[in-house]
């Protein structure tokens, strides 16, 4: 394959007070998320001053992309600026014909994957002349993104005696988890399982650990994945577990649900179950974090598949079959 362009499509967020509403209005359109559910949100946006930690992430991401980096790099966002579409018109007119595509989640699933290509080609239809748009594939399970959450876990371990491993991703839907992957896998779900495993082993393979969800919306009569982190570290207490360390292996990043459901909810939780509670930071910028996007690119444009790193054992592919990651049925 032959890129003339690299593109980092991430889900934006508001970058101030004025932005949160328009911006929520954006990602639940036609998602029945209930008026509470939006409420609370806005709120954890206003905590922050209704600034999203999310873009400052990927602008710093791409300047620490950029030395030595042979494409003009794009950026573009699902629900706020800079949007998609416009990002797409951009390349249009500065010649772009065939651009490769990194998006901030790892993982299979409406949410993760297809979405993002249905954005893709959502944008492209406003575009007339726009170029091919070509998605990176899964990287859940590459050392690029084990090592540095591996590390960080270490040093959350650090001075404690024996705690508690609790790994956390974002809340699904079930039925979403469950038409995940080709054909619908629960592929999910299992790949957050292997992450979960491959990090543990690198990090700390004594301490027992765990795979549980957080940042569940959607109303209460629709099932999501389970259980929530902060009815975990209820049972936790209850078997006389004294220490946690938390690592949101779902997020690349300091994302809103890092900083308010993790550090602010959970932390809460944890304090009032007098648990020791750490949480373990994400990659980031992290260099092997940034040269695992490089090696990724170079991976598609060199079509070298006999150098695809990947210490897990689900396979990943380039392209994604028609039957993977289907939307679900949504109330
Ligand atoms: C799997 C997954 C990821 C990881 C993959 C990825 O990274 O893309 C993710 C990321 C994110 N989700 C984000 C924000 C929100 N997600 C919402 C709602 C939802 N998320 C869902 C799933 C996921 N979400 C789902 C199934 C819904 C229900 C609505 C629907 O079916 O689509 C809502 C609505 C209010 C609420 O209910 O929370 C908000 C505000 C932000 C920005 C954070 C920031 O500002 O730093 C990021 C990175
Ligand atoms: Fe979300």
């Amino acid at each position: 394959m032959v890129y003339d362009a690299f593109l980092l499509l991430s889900f934006g967020g508001p970058e101030g007070q004025d932005d949160v509403l328009p911006f929520l209005e954006n990602v639940t359109r036609g998602r029945g998320i209930p008026r509470e559910r939006l409420e609370a949100v806005a709120g954890h946006y206003r905590h922050f001053g209704g600034v999203s930690p999310i873009n400052a992430q990927c602008r710093e991401l791409i300047e620490a992309l950029r030395p030595g980096f042979e494409l003009p790099i794009y950026w573009g966002n699902r629900n706020w600026h800079p949007m998609l579409a416009d990002t797409v018109r951009q390349m249009r007119d500065d010649g772009v014909q065939r651009a490769i595509a990194f998006v901030t989640s790892p993982f299979g699933s409406y949410s993760s994957c297809r979405q993002y290509r249905d954005d893709i080609d959502r944008a492209r239809a406003e575009v007339p002349g726009a170029p091919v748009i070509d998605k990176i594939r899964h990287y859940h399970d590459h050392p690029g993104y084990i090592a540095p959450h591996a590390d960080a876990v270490r040093a959350a371990v650090a001075g404690r005696t024996s705690p508690r491993l609790v790994f956390t991703a974002h809340s699904i839907p079930t039925s979403m988890n469950a038409a995940s992957g080709p054909g619908g896998v629960g592929r999910y779900q299992a790949q957050l399982l292997e992450t979960a495993r491959l990090v543990a082993a690198q990090a700390a393979p004594e301490l027992s650990w765990d795979l549980v969800w957080q940042s569940r919306s959607g109303p209460p009569q629709v099932p999501w994945l389970e259980p929530d982190i902060n009815d975990h570290l209820e049972q936790l207490a209850k078997d006389g577990v004294t220490e946690v360390v938390v690592s949101p292996i779902g997020f690349i990043s300091d994302h809103l649900e890092v900083l308010w459901d993790l550090d602010e909810e959970a932390k809460a939780t944890a304090d009032r179950l007098g648990l020791d509670y750490v949480r373990a930071a994400t990659p980031g910028a992290d260099p092997r974090f940034v040269d695992l996007i490089r090696e990724l690119v170079a991976e598609r444009v060199l079509a070298h598949g006999n150098v695809r790193h990947a210490l897990g054992t689900i396979p990943t592919w380039d392209f994604c079959p028609a039957d993977c990651c289907v939307s679900p049925k949504r109330p």
